[in-house]
């Protein structure tokens, strides 16, 4: 079981970003991506995901490609949270379709839940965000700089549960950061990403 991106190419304008570029997370593995600057981490981190379609290549999820509109098994957390949750929601529709134990493992508390994004710390929201990912079907997380903002106790604390809880679905996570620190830590393997054959910039 594996969430691939095969012989992906992407560019935003005329010059390519990432081009031929293959990779492959399997399920139960934490697999770091690390690189320059402006390389087209956080791009690589969109197509997989489905945010963006590439302009050639395909991702597949289980070998198969993901049905339009359909739920992606692969789930992105983004770096800025408020960016990914709706400013009018009550936090407890965010999360609604997620288990009260998940909630719990991550340290989110009932109080939290009826207030707005904008109505929480950066650090709580992201763990709403985190638990929105953690949907039952989710198979692979996509986490692009999740913590970048963060202090450090606050950072190893959200790490902590965040892998507790991927090690115990067994689910498949790429770690998009500049930290090597971070990654050695918490990545299996780590790999640095170029954006591919022949991208230059
Ligand atoms: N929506 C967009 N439209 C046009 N160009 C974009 C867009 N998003 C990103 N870019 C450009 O694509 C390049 C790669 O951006 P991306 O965010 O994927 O890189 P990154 O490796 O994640 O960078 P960083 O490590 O600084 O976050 C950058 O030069 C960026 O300016």
């Amino acid at each position: 079981m594996s969430l691939t991106g095969e012989n992906l190419s992407f560019s935003y304008g005329r010059t390519p970003l990432i081009r031929d570029y293959s990779i492959t997370l399997t399920e139960g593995r934490i697999l770091g991506v690390h690189g320059y600057s402006g390389t087209g981490k956080s791009t690589l981190a969109r197509l997989l995901t489905g945010y963006l379609t590439p302009s050639e290549g395909r991702v597949l999820v289980d070998g198969a490609p993901v049905v339009r509109g359909a739920f992606h098994p692969a789930q992105l957390i983004q770096q800025h949270p408020e960016r990914a949750v709706d400013p009018r929601w009550r936090l407890s529709r965010v999360v609604e379709n997620i288990d009260p134990d998940t909630l719990e493992q991550l340290g989110i508390r009932p109080e939290w839940l009826t207030r707005r994004a904008l109505e929480v710390s950066g650090g709580q929201l992201q763990r709403i965000s985190i638990a929105r990912a953690l949907d039952p079907r989710t198979r692979y997380l996509v986490a692009d700089e999740i913590t970048t903002m963060m202090d450090g106790l606050l950072q190893a604390d959200i790490w902590a549960k965040l892998v507790a809880a991927v090690r115990e679905r067994d689910l498949g996570m790429l770690v998009v950061s500049h930290d090597r620190d971070l990654m050695r830590h918490v990545c299996d393997e780590v790999i640095e990403f170029d954006g591919g054959a022949g991208t230059r910039r």
